[in-house]
């Protein structure tokens, strides 16, 4: 099956200072891949970057066996890619929560009454119904986070881009939002600090450092957790998919 993103050698300058230096991945179809990595790494750009947000100073995205450079060309992919914003703030703009998650379904061409009851039943399986009437700008961080997942998922996305999922979610949200996902069948992508979220999800592990990206292992520890740790063997190997 074809790679739903195949990143070659991307670099990415912001400012006129490099954030990705010729950055290398491929994601499988079912992939669940954790980029993690130290504030201002570039783990957003590089996200940004496979939506078509951020344009590359050198390298090619292919989106679903399709090399994107054009705005046009990434944009038919888009509604089959959830991109989860780390600001839940860009991601909502509709007045009540249910308007908002059944914006995507409609925009894919449901009707009305189809795009609503997809919405509700998306909210429900979060866990959040109660959540349907309500005006989006009076939610709790939380429940935004819940409520721009809920949006994502309504569209029956083949790739989830997920930009720090579990910030400002409580502890009985969280696990179910990691059961939501764990129900997913497409591609993941998740950036986290969330140790906890990363090692119940991720089935591998990349640090991006200095700009490229290294192997990571994710390791359990008997009397702790799992977390994810770079790989010492593949240190010198910023490329490696
Ligand atoms: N809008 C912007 N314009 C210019 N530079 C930016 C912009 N947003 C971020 N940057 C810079 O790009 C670099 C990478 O930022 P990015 O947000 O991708 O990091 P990150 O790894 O996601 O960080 P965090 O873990 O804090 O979310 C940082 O040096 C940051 O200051």
């Amino acid at each position: 099956m074809t790679a739903p993103v195949v990143l070659d050698r991307l670099s990415v300058t912001r400012d006129g200072l490099p954030v990705l230096r010729e950055v290398s991945l491929t994601l499988a179809p079912r992939d669940r891949l954790a980029i993690v990595g130290p504030n201002g790494a570039g783990k957003t750009t590089l996200l940004r970057a496979i939506m078509g947000l951020q344009v590359p100073s050198s390298g090619t995205v292919a989106l679903f066996g399709q090399t994107c450079t054009h705005e046009a060309e990434f944009r038919s992919h888009r509604p089959r890619i959830g991109f989860l914003f780390q600001d839940s703030d860009d991601q909502l703009f509709c007045p009540t929560v249910v308007e908002d998650v059944a914006f995507g379904p409609l925009n894919l061409g449901q009707s009305n009454a189809q795009a609503l009851k997809i919405a509700r039943e998306t909210l429900a399986h979060l866990g959040i119904a109660a959540l349907a009437e309500r005006l989006v700008h009076k939610l709790s961080g939380g429940e935004k986070r819940l409520v721009c997942l809920a949006g994502l998922l309504a569209m029956r996305p083949q790739v989830l881009l997920l930009d720090e999922p579990t910030n400002g979610v409580d502890a009985e949200n969280g696990a179910r939002l990691r059961a939501v996902l764990h129900g997913f069948e497409g591609a993941m992508i998740m950036v986290s600090h969330d140790d906890g979220f990363v090692a119940d999800l991720a089935n591998r592990a990349r640090l991006l450092s200095g700009g490229c990206l290294q192997e990571a292992d994710i390791h359990d520890h008997a009397h702790l957790h799992r977390h994810p740790h770079v790989h010492p063997r593949m240190k010198t190997d910023p490329n490696a998919g």
